[in-house]
């Protein structure tokens, strides 16, 4: 079984844009994805969301949802208030393990960061990883304020004895500031885990056909081995 679960440092991080990266990537290598979003908040039946972004950059992947909340809150607190039953740790382990029955690869969505809770039990995406076993991808900013929340997660998943397979930065500036210059080295130092790859700014708003050619460059071949961010940096600030 290969599950992906793809969590952050924070919301706005860039989870999505990443999820379509790595779909991408496994799309055009002839995998076949599906994307679970287990709960997604903020947005109404008729809207798009984040598993509906993915299939929009990435192409043919197969998505689901678990549940829908009207309002831009952790799902925990959005089921509560909207009176629906939340999405349990449980459910979204079985859920994906479903999914990989028929695919090669599945991509699990967290909402905002590691510990949002998806019920008032405290349950949450690292509850559903460690029920699956799955590496979990950690996505970043860039700049300053970074490093702190990048080591807090990396070291919560390790106590809970979780897989980092890497972080991946979900927002590259053009130009790069300082801060997040320095990032790349300091980064995969505090999390203790490979940097991955990174996306540039704005990357959410390309083409579907330029996100996909993009794809590859982002991030390190099927995100494991070395990610060359010299030559990512350079292409941004030649
Ligand atoms: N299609 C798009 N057009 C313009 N900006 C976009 C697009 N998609 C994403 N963005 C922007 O890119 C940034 C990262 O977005 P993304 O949705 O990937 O974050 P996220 O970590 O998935 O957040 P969430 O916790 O809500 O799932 C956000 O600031 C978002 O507004
Ligand atoms: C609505 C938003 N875009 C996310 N899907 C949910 C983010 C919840 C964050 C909760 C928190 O950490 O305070
Ligand atoms: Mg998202």
């Amino acid at each position: 079984m290969s599950v992906l679960m793809i969590t952050g440092t924070g919301t706005e991080v860039g989870k999505t844009v990443t999820t379509a990266a790595v779909a991408a990537v496994a799309v055009a290598a002839g995998r076949s994805v599906a994307v679970l979003k287990p709960a997604q908040t903020g947005v109404r039946p008729d809207e798009r969301g984040d598993a509906d972004e993915v299939a929009r950059l990435a192409g043919a992947v197969t998505t689901q949802e678990l549940a829908r909340y009207p309002e831009p809150l952790a799902p925990a607190t959005a089921a509560r208030r909207a009176g629906m039953p939340p999405v349990r740790p449980h459910e979204v382990a079985e859920a994906a393990a479903k999914l990989a029955v028929e695919h090669d690869l599945v991509l699990v969505e967290g909402a905002g960061g590691l510990l949002v809770r998806f019920d008032d039990e405290g349950g949450t995406l690292a509850d559903a990883a460690r029920l699956l076993a799955a590496p979990m991808l950690v996505v970043a900013s860039a700049g300053l304020g970074t490093l702190n929340t990048s080591e807090l997660t990396s070291r919560e998943l390790r106590r809970r004895g979780l897989d980092l397979a890497g972080v991946v930065i979900g927002s590259w500036p053009d130009p790069a500031d300082l801060a997040s210059r320095c990032n790349l080295v300091d980064l995969p130092v505090v999390a203790e885990a490979p940097l991955l790859g990174a996306l540039p700014a704005g990357a959410g708003a390309y083409a579907p056909a330029d996100f996909r050619a993009g794809a590859p460059t982002w991030l390190a071949p099927r995100l494991g081995g070395a990610w060359d961010a010299a030559a990512f940096t350079s292409a941004f600030a030649p």
